[in-house]
């Protein structure tokens, strides 16, 4: 259902920085990580329209929010629960959904699109988005491992594209790396750093290179642990304990595997391969494989490499 917001786009100039003030944002996919993108981005003061495909999703995504929300509140208003409903209440009143993209953007200030990991439908939606929405929006994808200028060039505004990558779960993740493509004017780009930072973000700065820092880094860990257990060299379960113990991960890279999504990994890793087929770091997985093509993907629908509640 299409809701009215406020409005507030402008910009100003100061001797050292030019950057637009962020008051209206548009997510675009209400998955995993677009709720959480949306809920923080309400809880820090902005107006916020989730779209997602249908209704169903949509009111799925909102109950994850709401859900999330009282985990947040439980710490953070421990002692003053009146304050942690009032604050439950303001957020989802700051919070839109939205079942068409284009109707969305009428009216915003930055989009934020965190569809499914494919470029030609991250590049369809971001070329019917770029006719509707105001000149001085500013475009970001949430991609995990598809380079910013490939999704930017279906715009006809490549100095408003950026990349914002944020965490999963975004409510608990400090971080949002912020990419920019030779073209993102530093207007654009000291626009989205200041926005990362008014959503409590730490960010850091990325050229567009493949899985940008964290995933150049994690993905290749992550597939070499599934790879572990394709040669038969130790259990998910062993290999899950042994990081957490021996490395200080908060979690084995099997269980993040279904935290994140199989089918996400799968994804990039599509992607990746294709694209870089002499690195092995980037090497398809059949375990993978044969897991996403079971329908095996993770904690999202409660079984993946292991089960899990739903
Ligand atoms: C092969 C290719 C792969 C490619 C992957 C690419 C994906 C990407 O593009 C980039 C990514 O996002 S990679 C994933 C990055 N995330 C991680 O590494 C998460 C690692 N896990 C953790 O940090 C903690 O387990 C975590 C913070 C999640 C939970 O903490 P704990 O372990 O202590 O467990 P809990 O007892 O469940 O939680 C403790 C308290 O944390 C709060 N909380 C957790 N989840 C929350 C959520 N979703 N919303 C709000 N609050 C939340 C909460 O306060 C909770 O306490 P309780 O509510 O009392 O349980
Ligand atoms: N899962 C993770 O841990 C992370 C994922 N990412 C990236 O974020 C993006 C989204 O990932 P998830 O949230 O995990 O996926 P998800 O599968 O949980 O959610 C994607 C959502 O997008 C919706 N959608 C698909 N096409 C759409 C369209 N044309 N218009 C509107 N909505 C559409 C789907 O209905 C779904 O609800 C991907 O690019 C992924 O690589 C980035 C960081 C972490």
């Amino acid at each position: 259902m299409s809701q009215p917001f406020r409005i507030i786009s402008r910009s100003f100039s100061s001797s050292a920085v030019r950057q637009s003030v962020i008051k209206n944002v548009t997510i675009i996919g209400g998955g995993l990580m677009g709720a959480g993108i949306a809920q923080v981005a309400a809880s820090t003061g902005h107006n916020v329209v989730m779209v997602d495909q249908n209704d169903e999703i949509l009111s799925k995504s909102k109950a994850n929010i709401a859900k999330s929300l009282q985990r947040v509140v439980k710490k953070k208003f421990a002692e003053k629960p009146q304050e942690g409903e009032a604050f439950v209440s303001d957020v989802l009143n700051r919070l839109q959904t939205n079942t068409d993209a284009v109707d969305s953007v009428k009216n915003t200030d930055l989009v934020i699109e965190a569809i499914v990991e494919n470029l030609d439908v991250k590049k369809q939606l971001f070329a019917a988005l770029d006719k509707a929405a105001p000149q001085s929006a500013i475009f970001a994808s949430n991609t995990s491992s598809i380079p910013i200028k490939e999704i930017a060039v279906s715009t006809s505004r490549l100095d408003r594209f950026g990349g914002l990558h944020y965490f999963n779960p975004v409510p608990m993740m400090k971080l949002v790396e912020v990419i920019r493509i030779p073209e993102t004017s530093d207007e654009t780009f000291n626009s989205l750093l200041s926005f990362g930072k008014a959503m409590g973000k730490v960010t850091v700065n990325c050229k567009d290179t493949p899985g940008f820092i964290v995933n150049r880094l994690l993905v290749p860990y992550m597939m070499e642990a599934v790879r572990m257990v394709e040669r038969g060299e130790a259990t998910p379960q062993d290999i899950d304990t042994a990081m957490k113990l021996g490395a200080g991960y908060p979690m084995g890279p099997f269980e993040l595997t279904d935290y994140v999504g199989l089918d996400t990994c799968k994804f990039i890793m599509d992607g990746w391969s294709q694209k870089f087929p002499d690195n092995p770091l980037f090497a398809q997985s059949p375990l993978l494989n044969k897991y996403v093509a079971e329908g095996k993907l993770g904690n999202k629908v409660g079984e993946g490499f292991y089960k899990t509640k739903k």
